[in-house]
């Protein structure tokens, strides 16, 4: 089964108008022709449109950083998935630990904005991962598990196969500390195993499975070069067209 590379940048509450759009621009006039790497941009949604308008028409696609499982109405600061594709979107990044620990969200929100996403026909990122106190109390799996389950409720085979799971243990990201490759790919694993249990190996075969957690040009090669990792999904070194294309190129 091969799966298309898929290299994420998640801008999080970062960049100003001028910046976004430089950015955006450097990574587009940057990416190397015949380009095999399936790319996407998750600026913050109020330069979500700045965005789409320097990556319309090339390789490089747009990602929301949240969704609202909603229609349209009285949702104040809410943005749901029907104005998240009108303004270019195919992605959506959901449950990233960060929205989890500051916000509050639960499994069974993710779950509904998952729905929700594929209703829309965008592409869910959705992110699992422990923290250090979990990881060394031996709960990695336990936790993953329960993320991923209670994350993927309600999903069925059909839809399955086209989702993104992103693996990022929430002590790597922006540390500076990565996961080892060997780390990596054996959670990589576990989440693969849990996928086949659940939708079968044809279906779990096609899942993209990304790794996130202070990716950077110079560890990207050996963490994308593991079975079970399909991706990245790039934090702090996305805020940098060179370092973003620096990944893009190690793949
Ligand atoms: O949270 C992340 C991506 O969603 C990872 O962030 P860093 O690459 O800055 O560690």
């Amino acid at each position: 089964m091969t799966r298309r590379i898929l290299i994420a940048g998640n801008w999080k509450m970062n960049t100003r108008r001028r910046d976004a759009a430089a950015l955006a621009k450097g990574v587009v006039d940057g990416i190397p022709k015949e380009c095999a790497v399936e790319i996407a941009l998750c600026p913050p949604s109020v330069y979500l449109g700045t965005v789409s308008e320097c990556v319309v028409g090339s390789p490089v696609g747009l990602g929301g950083q949240n969704l609202y499982a909603a229609a349209d109405g009285a949702f104040t600061g809410e943005v749901n998935a029907g104005m998240l594709t009108d303004i270019g979107c195919s992605y959506v990044i959901l449950g990233h630990s960060e929205r989890r620990q500051l916000m509050g969200e639960t499994d069974a929100d993710v779950s509904k904005k998952l729905h929700a996403a594929l209703a829309g026909n965008l592409i869910p990122i959705v992110c699992v991962g422990e923290t250090q106190e979990q990881r060394e109390n031996n709960e990695t799996e336990q936790v993953v598990s329960d993320q991923l389950k209670g994350s993927l409720a309600g999903l069925d085979e059909a839809r399955a196969a086209g989702i993104v799971i992103a693996y990022e243990p929430v002590w790597a990201i922006g540390t500076g500390l990565t996961a080892s490759p060997d780390q990596a790919e054996a959670v990589h694993a576990f989440i693969r195993g849990i996928l086949t249990d659940d939708f079968g190996e044809d279906v779990a075969g096609q899942i993209r499975l990304q790794y996130g957690g202070s990716v950077k040009p110079g560890n990207a090669a050996e963490l994308l070069g593991q079975k079970n990792i399909d991706g990245a999904l790039v934090g702090g070194a996305s805020l940098k067209a060179e370092d973003f294309l620096g990944i893009i190129n190690a793949v």
